[in-house]
């Protein structure tokens, strides 16, 4: 067990929401991924959407692949934290895991938009820390579409065109990373994320251990 893992035993913390955002193939899958192998305390929030499965894609595990009647009877039943259109598609952030992991001092791990980031801002704000993640330039932007070849040239065309829009909205982010090279970047989150389980807000067992430690 390293030193940061006993530290986080002995000192109950808040849970928070890590969110990761970025125009479409920039990498934040490929980010979360690796944050999900290196780091046991991170779980990882899996969304609903209406979006066909793509290759590879396992339901319960990269999403939850729901109809469009599931997903409005989710929202009717007021099932999500946060939800939004992206794509032509409908994505949404189911909701009574998240609360009841956060309360158990839990870290979740967000793959969401602009959009869902704002919202879960106004829910939640002192328990989210946001990070958007930009590709080197448009043109490495298409090339990882074009190479992941998951998706038809036609949806790669409509990715790019919502790139820029996407991107516009890097100034409301906490932490801003420039995904050129993978490692380089893992790092940065990955210490983004050591540095806010560190915040003092976060460490609610402070006050009764510096209380002892002082006594
Ligand atoms: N730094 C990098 N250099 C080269 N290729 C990369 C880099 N980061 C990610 N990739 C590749 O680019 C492609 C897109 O990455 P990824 O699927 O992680 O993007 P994404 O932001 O999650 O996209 P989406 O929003 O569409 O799910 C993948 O094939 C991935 O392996
Ligand atoms: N607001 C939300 N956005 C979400 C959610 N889950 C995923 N997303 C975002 O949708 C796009 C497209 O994702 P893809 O898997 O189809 O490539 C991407 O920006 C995701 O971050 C969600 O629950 N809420």
């Amino acid at each position: 067990m390293d030193a940061e893992k006993q530290q986080n035993d002995k000192l109950h913390r808040r849970g928070l929401m890590f969110i990761l955002s970025s125009p479409s193939g920039a990498g934040k899958t490929t980010m979360s991924h690796k944050l999900l192998m290196a780091d046991e305390e991170i779980k990882l929030s899996v969304s609903a959407t209406t979006r066909p499965k793509r290759p590879g894609e396992v339901d319960g595990i990269d999403y939850h692949f729901v109809s469009d009647a599931e997903f409005d009877r989710m929202v009717e039943k007021d099932e999500f934290y946060e939800w939004a259109n992206v794509f032509d598609y409908r994505y949404g952030t189911p909701k009574a895991y998240i609360r009841k992991g956060l309360k158990e001092g839990e870290d979740f791990l967000f793959d969401i938009d602009w959009q869902g980031t704002q919202q879960l801002y106004q829910q939640d704000q002192q328990d989210v820390v946001s990070v958007f993640i930009l590709p080197p330039s448009l043109t490495e932007l298409r090339r990882r579409l074009e190479s992941r070849a998951q998706d038809s040239a036609q949806v790669i065309d409509g990715r790019m065109e919502r790139a820029r829009s996407e991107i516009s909205h890097w100034a409301e982010y906490d932490y801003v990373v420039i995904n050129d090279d993978v490692d380089e970047c893992f790092v940065k989150v990955r210490e983004i994320l050591h540095a806010e389980r560190m915040r003092r807000t976060r460490q609610t067992g402070l006050i009764p251990f510096v209380r002892e430690l002082t006594a």
